[in-house]
């Protein structure tokens, strides 16, 4: 059934009352449905169905709220049929069951992201509404069909609306960008849940955003399934998380967790820093066939027979048959502890079959309780003892046991005296996930999506790849933005080390261009530095129609300078973050405190709410944020901070792309050469 027959009244103004009246009438359609779900009785069987169904109410109602500083729909399509369509972030039905709106993520609203005028899809028009405090205030046509080309809004990009949204200032956490996706984003979003995508984009390309809005997409077309299963982001840091956070909440979508890699895999608490060499090599591929080593010698041969006491008998099981049945145990291709729990049976079943050669008659409940008798307990504990990651992991960073010579130098100079009282690294608990893999299977999940994926090593690639062994993936990153000692040079070898070979049936690399966050002036300047760090990679196409503002200013001190630079960027209408080298947070915080400038220090331990507009944010800390004025202080100081010259460009260009409107760069020590000359 059509949602609602569109009739072409003759003015603007009278086409602009008409779709405010469908306004109203959606809302009130959506109070009804809300008021409806209120209304049911969480009835369940028993008291916990009960509290499920109470729960699942209580979300559903949530979801139905409506949202009054938005409106219900941003588009409408008109299409050949002819029927007309009202695009939103959620489905609005009438009491009949037609809809109302229809929600974003429905196979009909594909056309309104997608049609053009070479492929019209079926549309005869798109329209897109302009939005004020929950108001419509204008409304834009794209004829798609028939019109004169002059007529039409070519390619999308030309649209006033879609610009507007573009360049509005950006102020606090990250908002969901339904009412503009792109048709190349769009293309990602809405990929098959089959298909892993890995998407290389340069800074502010959307790439983030396109993670989010298929993460949302998933779990709409294939609810049932991820429901189950469930879907989860990865991210930097907590400052990160935080800013995307909200993305998803307002889609509807309230169970997706976020998480950064550490807190993936944590096995231990972090109180150790690793030298980035010793981090790398504990990094590398190849500590997973130690770690794997390290498990299964575990496994000791069957030196001496098993005897079992039985009433007057001793049955025993000779050596040689034991180790038969260890052999078989270790090539079935399964889990350490899950080979563990099959040997008692086995044990117990060569024992019957020896009574029996023996003429006894042993009925099914023998098995069982030799299975669990002391003899055999003893001797599994003893040819197969039981492990946790922590035990093995201290072992071999205590006596190097299975590391090739250059590995040699993570062994730990004074080991703790026992693993509880290890004192783990970051690298550590990459370590430990893939041992605890090695002995229990990890349980995958139905998608994750990956971001900032470029500064994974290969052990927290495979950490990441084993969360989503039967799901999969969305892969986000920019290789140009690495900063970590081992981040990747190339997405084959990462979606290898995630277990989905690119090239496998339903892996894609995608490469996102058109930046949407740097202004054109500023992506210029930053992009400077791309030939001498990462050879061969482009800077975004800025679409923003504002080319910005750049600023490099020279000064006697840095951070007096800061102080003013933050202090006349906060006179702009949006955030400010006041960019600095870690080691120099504290001063610049007090400086920035004694002139009275209120703000807030940015943190990837610890989510910040975001309140304040103004951001004191440690350069490491920068990545995959955005800030509408930003304030870069000593570009050659948050350089000489990295432990590599090609590293220390890299952090300088994550941190110059993090502006919107505008960047304003301090200094005192003269740029880094590739900075200073174009
Ligand atoms: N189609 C779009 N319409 C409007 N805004 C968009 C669109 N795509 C992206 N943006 C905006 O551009 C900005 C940059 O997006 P995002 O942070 O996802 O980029 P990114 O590629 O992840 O950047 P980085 O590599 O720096 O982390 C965000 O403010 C996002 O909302």
């Amino acid at each position: 059934m059509p949602a609602t027959r569109h009739t072409q009244p003759s003015s603007p103004e009278t086409e602009l009352a008409a779709e405010r009246a469908h306004l109203d009438r959606a809302r009130a359609e959506l109070a009804r449905m809300r008021e409806h779900t209120l209304s049911l009785q969480a009835d369940g069987g028993d008291a916990i169905a009960g509290e499920a169904l109470a729960h699942t109410l209580w979300l559903r109602a949530r979801a139905l709220q409506d949202d009054p500083r938005t409106t219900l729909f941003f588009g409408r399509i008109d299409t050949d049929a002819p029927e007309t369509l009202y695009i939103g972030r959620r489905h609005v039905s009438d009491e009949g069951g037609d809809p109302v709106v229809v929600d974003w993520r429905a196979g009909v609203s594909t056309a309104f992201y997608r049609a053009s005028p070479t492929e019209p899809m079926g549309l005869r028009r798109r329209r897109r509404f302009g939005v004020e405090a929950g108001r419509i205030t204008a409304f834009e046509d794209e004829e798609l069909q028939g019109a004169p080309a002059d007529d039409r809004l070519a390619a999308t990009g030309s649209s006033a609306l879609l610009a507007r949204e573009i360049e509005r200032p950006r102020i606090g956490p990250m908002r969901d960008i339904v009412a503009t996706i792109q048709p190349e984003q769009d293309e990602i979003v809405r990929s098959d849940v089959a298909t892993t995508i890995c998407v290389q984009g340069a800074p502010g390309t959307g790439k983030t955003a396109v993670g989010l809005h298929r993460a949302a997409w998933l779990l709409y077309a294939f609810r049932d399934r991820l429901a189950r299963s469930g879907v989860l982001v990865v991210g930097p840091n907590r400052a990160f998380l935080e800013h995307v956070g909200a993305v998803l909440p307002s889609l509807g979508e309230v169970t997706v967790r976020h998480t950064t890699v550490e807190e993936l895999a944590a096995h231990g608490t972090v109180r150790a820093h690793d030298i980035p060499e010793v981090a790398r090599l504990k990094g590398e591929a190849r500590m997973a066939e130690v770690l794997r080593e390290a498990v299964w010698s575990r496994v000791r041969p069957a030196t001496e027979a098993l005897v079992v006491p039985r009433g007057a008998h001793r049955w025993r099981v000779p050596a040689y048959e034991v180790q038969d049945i260890l052999d078989e145990l270790r090539s079935r291709g399964v889990r350490y502890a899950a080979a563990r729990a099959m040997l008692p049976q086995r044990l117990a079943h060569a024992v019957l079959v020896a009574m029996e050669r023996a003429g006894d008659s042993p009925d099914d409940t023998v098995q069982d309780s030799v299975a669990r008798s002391a003899a055999v307990k003893a001797y599994v504990k003893a040819v197969w003892p039981e492990l946790t990651p922590q035990v093995v992991l201290h072992h071999v960073l205590s006596t190097g046991e299975g590391l090739a010579d250059d590995q040699r130098v993570m062994v730990w100079d004074k080991p703790s005296r026992t693993p509880g009282r290890a004192r783990w690294s970051v690298a550590d608990l990459a370590l430990l996930d893939e041992l605890a893999d090695v002995v229990e299977r990890t349980p995958s999940l139905g998608h994750v999506v990956l971001d900032e994926a470029q500064d994974l090593s290969p052990m927290q690639l495979r950490a990441v790849g084993r969360r989503a062994s039967t799901g999969s993936l969305t892969v986000l990153g920019d290789i140009a933005q690495g900063t970590t000692p081992w981040a990747t040079g190339s997405w084959e070898e990462s979606l290898h080390h995630l277990g989905k070979d690119l090239g496998a049936d339903g892996v894609h690399l995608e490469v996102l261009d058109r930046g949407f966050r740097v202004p054109a002036a500023v992506i210029e300047y930053a992009a400077r530095l791309l030939p001498h760090m990462a050879p061969g990679l482009g800077a975004p196409r800025s679409v923003r129609s504002n080319p910005g503002r750049l600023d490099v200013v020279v000064v006697g001190d840095a951070v007096a300078g800061a102080v003013e630079a933050a202090r006349s960027a906060s006179e702009h209408e949006g955030s400010v973050g006041v960019i600095v080298p870690d080691a120099w947070v504290g001063r610049v915080g007090d400086a920035l405190g004694a002139a009275g400038l209120e703000h807030e220090v940015l943190d990837g331990e610890h989510a910040e709410e975001r309140i304040l507009p103004l951001h004191l944010v440690p350069a490491t800390v920068a990545k995959g944020l955005e800030f509408d004025q930003v304030v870069v202080v000593e570009p050659a100081s948050i350089a000489a901070a990295e432990p590599d010259e090609r590293t220390g460009l890299r952090r300088l260009y994550v941190v110059l792309t993090r502006a919107v409107t505008g960047l304003t760069v301090v200094h005192a020590d003269p740029l880094p050469a590739p900075l200073a000359a174009p």
